[in-house]
């Protein structure tokens, strides 16, 4: 799926109170790898609550090109998988459309094998760092192709066997550990990745429960060293996939700056990793109650009542940064409603995200009248309550360059201000929350395609 061709452009105008009760749509995370580890282990995994967004679904299509047998039947997906080391070599090039995820992950999965895959994407995905897999995985063996600057196209061939590595990753990101992990499942010996910041660990959990030989040691310091032994069984399972918290970030800032709003957003993952959102709004004075906490399938899940509250400006340590990685452009509209000076650090990573997120936060929110300073690795954001000003200038849309994140962050900032915002394009957010127009027009939000505008 290619984007940036038909921009379809949406508008969002200050709302009356949101109310009302949610499901949020499955964990893209989760999602990706119950697609990629059923498709690879032996016999049948049946997954519910699957995100069928359409970074997820490219996952999916990649992996049935790649000899997994993949199906929906009523509200489940069925695989049956090829068994670990049974890939096949796909006949045409893999296309991740616009999903870091999903393209990353499956580089290290199949760049091992001993023949030839070649890898795709949108405009976005094309013009983001590979270099950060690819370099292990030369490490290992894997003959690379790609274009300047390691950007996609790009293809792999891996050797007849591959060499098991200790890959300690220079950046906070999941999915190079991960990429590093799935090479190693198919290498003999023991392939260690040394994790010196914590970051999402689904991978981990999800290859454990799949039945690989895998361990995790944590050192005083909080540095992880991850030892997986190559070449073992995994085998099929069933899988509830729990509700996406990044995609939950959206109508619960929406919930806290619209005033009267009250909202419960049902069965949303918890896990620690992911949290730290949640812990800053708290921080900075949300009404958020975490009400049912529980476990299920493994994970900490949980459901959320959020009302409209007044917020003040905080500082957001850098070491928060990999819990709550994808939330800084909706953190940061949420700071452009509180008293205050709010302060993100660590935010490098951002700039090689979907887009240069630090950039583009930054332009939109001037472009809407807000105040705030992008530095290299910070944005600091001066609120203003109420949000009186707020709104498109002069009649300019928000550039999401291609970035789901960004489009749903700015409709969120419109709900609570004065002039109606619009962006430039919204049918880049069925990457990864397709419901999202409904869920939030639903519990009151007003929002709307822009008929007529767009390229
Ligand atoms: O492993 C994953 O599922 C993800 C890891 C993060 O990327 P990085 O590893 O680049 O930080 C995150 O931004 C992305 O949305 C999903
Ligand atoms: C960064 C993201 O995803 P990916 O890297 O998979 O494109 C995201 O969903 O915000």
């Amino acid at each position: 799926m290619s984007h940036g061709i038909a921009l379809k452009p949406a508008k969002s105008a200050r709302s009356e109170a949101l109310k009302g009760t949610i499901r949020i749509p499955g964990d893209k995370s989760i999602s990706h790898r119950s697609f990629m580890f059923g498709g690879l282990a032996s016999g049948e995994t049946r997954i519910t609550g699957l995100l069928e967004g359409e970074d997820v679904i490219n996952t999916g299509k990649a992996m049935r090109a790649m000899g997994a047998r993949i199906e929906k039947v009523g509200a489940e997906w069925i695989i049956q998988g090829t068994g670990n080391g049974a890939l096949l070599a796909p006949e045409a090039p893999l296309d991740f459309g616009n999903a870091g995820t999903g393209c990353r992950l499956t580089m290290g999965l199949v760049g091992v094998y001993d023949f030839a895959s070649t890898f795709i994407g949108d405009a976005s995905l094309s013009k983001r760092p590979m270099g950060r897999v690819l370099n292990p995985l030369r490490e290992m063996g894997v003959q690379v192709s790609s274009t300047e600057g390691d950007r996609l196209p790009v293809t792999l061939h891996g050797p007849k066997t591959p060499n098991p590595i200790t890959y300690r990753v220079p950046m906070a990101s999941a999915q190079v550990k991960s990429a590093v992990l799935l090479a190693g499942l198919n290498t003999p010996g023991i392939t260690t990745v040394i994790e010196p910041v914590m970051t999402r660990d689904h991978t981990e959990k999800m290859l454990q429960g799949f039945g690989a030989d895998l361990t995790v040691e944590t050192d005083a310091e909080g540095v992880r060293t991850i030892r997986l032994v190559g070449r073992g069984q995994l085998k099929g399972q069933v899988i509830d996939v729990p509700g996406d918290p990044s995609s939950t970030a959206f109508p619960l800032v929406a919930a806290i700056l619209t005033p009267g709003s009250d909202v419960t957003i049902l069965n949303v993952l918890m896990n620690p990793t992911r949290t730290g959102l949640i812990l800053t709004l708290q921080e900075m004075g949300a009404d958020i109650e975490v009400q049912n906490a529980r476990l299920a399938g493994g994970e900490d899940v949980a459901d959320l009542r959020v009302r409209y509250s007044e917020l003040k400006g905080v500082t957001v340590p850098a070491d928060r940064a990999p819990s709550m990685i994808d939330e800084y452009p909706v953190l940061a509209v949420a700071a452009a409603y509180a008293s205050g000076t709010t302060t993100m650090l660590g935010l490098e990573e951002l700039r090689v995200k979907e887009s240069d997120r630090l950039s583009a936060v930054a332009e939109g929110l001037k472009l809407n009248g807000v105040d705030c300073d992008e530095g290299k690795e910070t944005l600091v954001v001066r609120g203003r309550p109420g949000g009186k000003g707020y709104g498109n200038a002069q009649g300019k849309s928000v550039v999401t360059h291609l970035d789901h994140r960004i489009a749903m962050s700015f409709l969120v900032l419109g709900l609570a201000s004065e002039h109606p915002v619009t962006v430039d394009d919204a049918s880049i957010i069925a990457t990864s929350f397709p419901e999202f127009m409904d869920l939030m027009t639903g519990l009151g939000a007003k929002i709307d395609a822009v008929e007529g505008e767009g390229a």
